[in-house]
């Protein structure tokens, strides 16, 4: 008999679609030790939202994930699907969440078209209506496919497979680890758009969770980083890679944006500026500032040349954002005026040093 559902504290109508709170995670090791995975990790996601979710090898993503999908119970803390405590509930309340890895396990023997009527007739009752499966087919372009085995399919098309397995059971909430990982850039964006598509039709909430920062700017609003087992950043994707705070997010900012400063600038860095000398500044706006014409109206104002070194101009789910490193004059009062000048201007404004 299943255990009788038990509320999350807070009324359900005030509930994100998932919520997780102070969670806290630890791995008994052979040798007796512990391992601590997460350490009081708390996120929401609300309904319909597209969230990623970064951080190193080891910062405690697949754990998380497999604690959101109710596969495994954490250490401590709570985790609430649709105002349900899903501990409690069990797998009544994990009816609405797929979760999806980089290693889908398809049966072998059953064509694709087999597999996906299988899991929508499964899971048809009860369940919020979904996409028809000939939209989900065109979607992942899978029509000319739906009579192979997986076997018979390259690893793209094994993963499209899976992800239309998982969608004709008509999740609310689709927890993605690593799908993208190992797929060359063209199929990756293929899923990715497919994704975006399907967000955008049926409202399907996604975890998209990744190292592929192109995957981040590409489907998600907002991204959420985890280092050690801690939620240590989160934010609207554009800020997050105009303005990252934490170490491991400038890290992947960085890569992101390629807005680094080259070698052999950074080999002359120095700390103090020198007459007639060069500093080297990183600005960055997001949002609406990312589309007026600040940098070009300061430099006329003041005559203040600037010579652009690094740079990344785009879009990061959706908002645009930009990164520049430039080099202007240094000299005083004309340096602190332009300072002044762009930060009122709302850029983020980080003087990296000065060259001779
Ligand atoms: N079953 C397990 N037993 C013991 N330790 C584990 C187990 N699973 C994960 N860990 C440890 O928990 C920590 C978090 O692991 P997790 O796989 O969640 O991180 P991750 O961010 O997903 O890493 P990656 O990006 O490399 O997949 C790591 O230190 C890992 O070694």
């Amino acid at each position: 008999m299943n255990a009788p559902l038990r509320l999350a504290p807070t009324p359900i109508f005030a509930e994100p679609l998932l919520r997780l709170q102070d969670l806290h995670m630890s791995y008994a090791l052979r040798d007796g030790g512990e391992r601590l995975a997460l350490a009081g990790v708390s996120l929401d996601l609300p309904a319909g939202e597209v969230l990623a979710l970064i951080g190193s090898c080891g910062s405690g993503k697949s754990t998380l994930a497999q604690l959101a999908a109710g596969l495994a119970a954490p250490t401590a803390g709570l985790v609430a699907f649709e105002g349900l405590d899903i501990a409690a509930a069990g797998p009544r309340a994990r009816r609405g969440i797929a979760i999806l890895d980089a290693s889908p396990d398809l049966p072998c023997g059953r064509t694709l078209r087999d597999i996906v009527a299988e899991r929508r007739a499964v899971c048809a009752h009860g369940q919020a209506p979904g996409l028809e499966l000939a939209r989900l087919f065109e979607l992942l372009d899978m029509e000319a496919d739906l009579d192979r085995y997986p076997d018979e399919l390259s690893e793209g098309g094994r993963r499209r497979a899976a992800l239309a397995r998982a969608l004709a059971g008509n999740p609310r909430l689709l927890i993605l680890d690593e799908v993208t990982a190992g797929l060359d850039p063209e199929v990756a964006g293929f899923f990715l758009t497919a994704l975006t598509r399907v967000n955008a039709e049926t409202g399907l909430t996604i975890l998209l969770i990744t190292h592929d920062m192109t995957a981040v700017t590409a489907i998600a609003p907002r991204v959420a980083v985890l280092d050690g087992g801690r939620l240590v950043e989160q934010g609207s994707t554009a800020r997050v890679l105009a303005r990252p705070e934490h170490p491991v997010t400038r890290r992947f900012a960085a890569a992101a944006t390629g807005a680094t400063l080259p070698p052999f600038l950074a080999e002359k860095l120095q700390d103090e500026p020198t007459p007639r000398g060069r500093a080297l500044i990183r600005l960055a706006f997001e949002g609406v500032s990312a589309t007026r014409p600040v940098l070009t109206s300061v430099a006329r104002e003041l005559g203040f040349d600037l010579g652009i070194v690094a740079g990344s101009l785009g879009a990061a789910g959706g908002e645009p954002y930009g990164v520049l490193i430039v080099a202007a004059p240094c000299d005083e009062p004309y340096f602190t005026a332009a300072v002044e000048r762009l930060e009122d201007a709302e850029l983020a404004v980080e003087v990296l040093g000065f060259v001779a």
